[in-house]
């Protein structure tokens, strides 16, 4: 063990826990208004990603919530020293982010730049050509210029839809689909860093031969993989490869949504807290109204090795995000093939 000091705090941290000093440290470069002496909240930190870039080690999940909740939700998260938030144009709520980071801008709270905003390309406009107008329309419902992090939400393209409309068309209950391979989509997101559109990019729900697949033709090397993770599916072989290439793993679904059996009184600190050796982490705060406030206190305790050994032993590939909804889709990340 060994300690460093944090802002005046003391944190022991286990000496084969891979976040160095400098991740712990970095955050000291952006501002926490809520961090003072008399209101303590160890500050998060960011993790420095392959192309340079920071990312905020926690940050603000936002499937699921409300519209008309989601300004004010906002608004107390950044309050609370969230300074990642993830979105997507699927969620249907990235006007209501962008008017929340606005007002915080008009306040003072906060800078544009303070903000690491993240969101996603969905299926119906993977085709490369309309890669683009997928990230402008993001751009546009968020009013900003430019996201932090930009990801493909899923491998599986889908035909492209008219006017507002986003899901696939569907035939029997099945929504349709297309072979667009997810390299020439990931191309035209490689466009979108040099237009200028987005800091980074990365993809979510990728399988590891999809993920290996990719890298043989990318120019740029996601920068993350978001992907389901918990203690009961921590894909140990997809974490490690991904460490290989320097690709940070952003956690969805940390505390198991939408099932949680093992919640209890401290127990979804320790699971925020069991990915943060090396990984990012986005817990929606969901209804409890003190669970936002708790989420974003976990930067001031360690688990020991046994901890983490014990957290592992749980891994039983559970997984609860499956897309059945898309099952037959060529490029579908989990399904089983039917021998
Ligand atoms: N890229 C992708 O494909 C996906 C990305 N995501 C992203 O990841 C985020 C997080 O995943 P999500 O599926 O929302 O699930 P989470 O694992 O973050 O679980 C969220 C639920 O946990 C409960 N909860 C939160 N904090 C606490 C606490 N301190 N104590 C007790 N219960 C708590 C709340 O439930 P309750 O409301 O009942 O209190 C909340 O709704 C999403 O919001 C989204 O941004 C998610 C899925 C897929
Ligand atoms: O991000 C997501 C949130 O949850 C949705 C509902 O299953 C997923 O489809 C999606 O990937």
């Amino acid at each position: 063990m060994y300690k460093i000091n944090l802002l005046g705090k003391s944190i022991a941290k286990p000496s084969n826990i891979a976040i160095d000093v400098n991740t712990y440290l970095a955050c000291r470069r952006r501002p926490f208004l809520s961090f003072s002496p008399q209101n303590e909240v160890a500050p998060v930190p960011c993790i420095t990603m392959n192309n340079g870039c920071e990312m905020p080690a926690l940050g603000l999940g936002t499937w699921g919530v409300e519209p008309v909740e989601m300004v004010n939700i906002v608004k107390r998260a950044i309050d609370c020293g969230y300074r990642h938030i993830d979105t997507a144009l699927l969620y249907r709520n990235e006007k209501q982010i962008g008017q929340a980071i606005k007002e915080k801008i008009k306040e003072k709270v906060i800078k544009r730049e303070d903000i690491f905003l993240v969101t996603k390309l969905w299926n119906t406009f993977h085709d490369p050509k309309n890669v683009i107008s997928g990230c402008k329309k993001s751009l546009k419902n968020l009013g900003v210029d430019y996201v932090d992090m930009y990801l493909m939400h899923t491998p599986m393209g889908a035909p492209a839809q008219k006017d507002d409309k986003i899901f696939a068309p569907t035939k029997n209950g099945k929504p349709l689909f297309t072979d667009t391979d997810y390299v020439c989509t990931w191309r035209a997101m490689e466009d979108l860093v040099k237009k200028g559109l987005c800091k980074s990019i990365g993809i979510c729900n990728f399988n590891i031969k999809q993920l290996e697949r990719l890298l043989e033709y990318v120019e740029i090397v996601p920068q993350t993989l978001q992907m389901e993770h918990h203690p009961y599916l921590t894909q140990k072989e997809l974490t490690g490869f991904c460490r290989a290439y320097k690709i940070i793993i952003t956690c969805y679904a940390p505390l198991g949504s939408p099932n949680r059996p093992w919640a209890g009184k401290d127990t979804p600190k320790i699971l925020l807290k069991d990915p943060q050796a090396s990984h990012a982490t986005i817990p929606n705060p969901g209804k409890g109204k003190q669970n936002m406030a708790d989420n974003i206190c976990i930067f001031d305790f360690c688990l020991t090795p046994q901890d983490i050994e014990a957290l592992d032993a749980l891994n039983a590939n559970v997984r609860y995000f499956k897309f059945t909804g898309s099952n037959g889709h060529p490029h579908h990340p989990f399904e089983t093939p039917k021998s």
